[in-house]
């Protein structure tokens, strides 16, 4: 008996041990090739195991920004085209040159994602931001049209609505008070998202435990997040079975209980699904007539359409139940976070920047009476609005790059080359100083630096990404925060909280540590 205890010990080394020596020879081979390829063009960091998280957190601890350490390279080694960060199991090539950074974000068809949380193929991928190939090109396709200008002019009651429910609590009568900025934009945009999906609100929706079900998706998101980054057990699992096979074998006591709470969230959005179906049906409308009044609707005239002669479609084009929860949570995960971080992030820019708040009150004042009687074409006439979105969009950036994409073959164009074994992503931060007088001084917050000249090259700066997988929700997300804003600051005064200090950290989306960023108080 402990002879053959013995034997699987040893046996179970040596396995482990040449599984070892070839992920280090891998890793070590990508090392060589590039350093040959490149020479100084490409800066090369490690750390076992860990690789991109750990520079991430020690960029945080030493600079108050989980991503300094790309600026810092951006900065510093302008001839530097690419970071190559190694860990032995997970290796990433991260573009910042703007010529190839162009080459990828036109050529996104040759890559697709296949990651980013832990079971994120059970929660969002057979959605518009994980579908690649034809299943992508029929989603967008088919939600295109959402993002129309006038579909977008037919929610600006809903933004208006929701944007009066900004800290409803605080009084006048209690002066500046220091509230959580972020938490309560979510708010806002998060029930945007669901009434502008599903034509309902999810605000009395609550979990098995009593948790809302939105807070549930935001933190069931970040926890599978954080896991898929940090777990030795998941990122070793990972690196041999993929995202999506190590997800769902071999589960530890926490993945099991991240399945499951997954599950009760799937399951519960599924219901109103169902119910919209239902409500469709039951308009007793031709649905070839049926007119889609959102996103939801827009989805089940296709599925029921689709239910009539299911034989002739073929399987990629086929509507599931699925791929509608999932088109939810996907929307509610791209558009909820990242609109609330552009909304308050401007608050602090602009408590912080007193001549900046001053000219923007004196434009709000000058064109705006009313909130309530103000009308979308009003908002044409905001033109320093539109700059002091721009600028917090490229100072306060949602996300430093995309997500790490894989491709099936070595890519290669003109002197950009890229082996299969390395996860892809590019900087969509404005992080140069050089590139032109725009850039100038480029950690102030000046909205008037977009009127001095024009950027030489426009891939220094695409908040939103770029090429056919740029946002789709972008025009939406500029929307909601010029209505949200314009309420904030016809209603609110706004103040810098005394010695506060930013520091940055990278969660899914970019977010401040402490996020009760400015003083507040109800005019
Ligand atoms: C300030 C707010 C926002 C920022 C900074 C932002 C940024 C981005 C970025 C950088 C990407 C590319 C990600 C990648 O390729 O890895 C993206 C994609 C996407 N965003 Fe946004 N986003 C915002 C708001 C929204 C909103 C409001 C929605 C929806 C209502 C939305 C829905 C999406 C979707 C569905 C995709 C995937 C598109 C595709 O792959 O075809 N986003 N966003």
């Amino acid at each position: 008996m402990i002879n053959l205890i013995k034997i699987s010990f040893y046996l179970f080394l040596t396995v482990f041990s040449i599984l070892i020596a070839i992920q280090v020879w891998k890793t070590l081979r990508i090392y060589l090739i590039y350093k040959k390829k490149y020479g100084n063009q490409i800066e090369f960091m490690f750390f076992p195991l860990l690789g991109l998280i750990y520079f991430m957190q020690k960029s945080l601890k030493e600079n108050d920004d989980g991503a300094h350490f790309i600026k810092k390279v951006c900065r510093e080694k302008p001839h530097v085209k690419a970071i190559i960060i190694l860990s032995g199991l997970f290796n990433y090539f991260i573009a910042i040159d703007n010529e190839w950074i162009k080459f990828l974000s036109q050529d996104q068809d040759r890559f697709y994602k296949n990651d980013g949380i832990f079971a994120f193929s059970k929660m969002y991928g057979d959605s518009l931001l994980f579908t690649w190939s034809k299943m992508w090109k029929r989603q967008r396709a088919l939600l295109n049209s959402s993002f129309h200008y006038d579909s977008l002019k037919a929610r600006v009651p809903i933004i208006k609505d929701e944007a009066k429910n900004f800290c409803n609590f605080l009084k006048p009568e209690q002066g500046f008070v220091k509230v959580d900025m972020f938490d309560e934009t979510q708010k806002i945009t998060s029930e945007i998202i669901t009434r502008t999906f599903f034509n309902r609100e999810f605000k009395n929706k609550f979990i098995s435990n009593g948790k809302s079900l939105t807070q549930e998706i935001g933190d069931i998101t970040q926890e599978a997040y954080n896991y898929r980054l940090s777990s030795p057990y998941f990122i070793l699992k990972s690196s041999f079975l993929g995202n999506t096979g190590a997800s769902f074998i071999l589960n530890s006591p926490t993945e099991k209980e991240y399945l499951q709470r997954m599950d009760q969230i799937l399951k519960i959005i599924e219901q109103d699904v169902d119910q919209s179906i239902q409500e469709v049906i039951s308009t007793g409308i031709d649905i070839f007539e049926y007119q889609p009044r959102n996103f939801i609707e827009i989805y089940i005239k296709e599925y029921l359409i689709q239910q009539k002669n299911l034989k002739s479609i073929p399987q990629a084009d086929i509507i599931t139940k699925k791929e509608i929860v999932q088109q939810y949570l996907t929307f509610y995960f791209a558009g909820t976070e990242t609109t609330a971080h552009l909304i308050s992030m401007t608050l602090y820019a602009l408590a912080n920047n007193k001549q900046v708040y001053e000219k923007l009150m004196k434009e709000i004042k000058e064109n705006i009476k009313q909130y309530d009687e103000f009308q979308h074409n009003n908002l044409l006439q905001l033109n320093y609005l539109d700059l002091v979105i721009k600028e917090s969009t490229r100072l306060y950036v949602a996300a430093p790059f995309i997500f790490p994409r894989v491709t099936n073959q070595d890519y290669k164009r003109e002197n950009l080359f890229i082996r299969k074994d390395l996860l892809v992503m590019y900087k969509i931060a404005q992080y140069s100083e050089d590139q032109s007088q725009v850039f100038k001084d480029s950690d102030l917050f000046i909205p008037e630096r977009f009127l001095n000249g024009k950027i030489n090259n426009p891939y220094e700066m695409i908040p939103f990404s770029s090429g056919s997988r740029n946002c789709i929700g972008q025009h939406m997300a500029i929307l909601e925060a010029k209505y949200i804003l314009i309420h904030i600051l016809m209603n609110f005064e706004i103040e810098p909280v005394p010695n506060y200090k930013l520091s940055i950290i990278q969660k899914v989306t970019n977010a401040p540590l402490d996020q009760k960023l400015v003083l507040i108080k109800r005019k």
